[in-house]
């Protein structure tokens, strides 16, 4: 079945908007949680713009389902993973200037020193997953790199679809659905996710090497509507709808 992981980090923006303790982003998780959600997914930034090193150890303690910790590829990200050893580690790039993750890992031109970050992670049980476009260079140095996942960056074609401009979404949805099965092929597990709403996750929920979304900002946008349960139940019943028999 398709997981959802269900990405927190934004719960952890309101918060820290005023320095209270409210609304706790473990709470967020656990409500998930109950709500379906397959795994935790939560980025702790350089700059701990919202998720915290307190959050992270509370997730890490809390949780039945898997955590997936976001991070970037730094020495300090990686002695707090090997602190925690979350069920996944998914490294991102990160710059300070930027409001999210505006692109993929460059793997390929960071080969050496990724296979190398990511050797101690794998060896202390957690799973690695590099957050790249998809890019066929940076999927096969993702596999190289010794990568148990891939996490296809849906940015793009999320920002198209909203923007209207057809021609580049769909243009962006085939480069996906080939690096999907690029990325299959060299024995790599297949997520996806950034920016995905209930309008645009049907085409990638349908991808079916794809086995797993991480989906948040949306989520928790949509859940200061109607709750986080019913956001996720519906959000669900899209992606369930997307990989139901024609
Ligand atoms: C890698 C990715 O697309 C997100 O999981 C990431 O967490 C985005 O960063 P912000 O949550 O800070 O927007
Ligand atoms: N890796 C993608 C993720 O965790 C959630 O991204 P978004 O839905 O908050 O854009």
């Amino acid at each position: 079945m398709l997981r959802l992981g269900v990405n927190i980090d934004h719960v952890a923006t309101v918060r820290n908007a005023r320095g209270t303790p409210w609304p706790d982003p473990l709470r967020a998780a656990l409500m998930a949680q109950q709500a379906g959600a397959d795994g935790i997914t939560a980025h702790l930034r350089e700059d701990r713009r919202h998720i915290s090193d307190a959050d992270i150890a509370h997730l890490a303690d809390a949780l039945d389902v898997p955590l997936n910790l976001e991070m970037a590829a730094t020495a300090e990200m990686q002695a707090i993973a090997l602190r925690h050893r979350p069920h996944a580690v998914c490294l991102v790039p990160e710059k300070r200037e930027e409001r999210t993750t505006e692109g993929g890992l460059d793997v390929a031109g960071d080969l050496a020193r990724l296979a190398d970050y990511v050797a101690p992670l794998r060896e202390a049980g957690s799973r690695v997953s590099l957050f790249i476009g998809h890019d066929p260079r940076q999927i096969e140095a993702a596999a190289a790199a010794g990568a148990a996942v891939v996490e296809l960056h849906t940015g793009a074609y999320c920002d198209f679809d909203t923007a209207g401009d057809i021609a580049r979404r769909d243009a962006e949805l085939a480069g996906l659905a080939e690096g999907a099965r690029l990325a299959a092929s060299l024995g790599l597990e297949v997520h996806a996710g950034h920016g995905l709403t209930f309008d645009t996750v049907g085409p990638i929920a349908a991808l079916p090497q794809i086995a797993e979304l991480n989906i948040g900002h949306f989520l928790i946008a949509e859940s200061i509507f109607t709750g986080l349960g019913p956001a996720i139940a519906q959000m669900r019943r899209r992606m369930d709808a997307a990989r139901a028999p024609a």
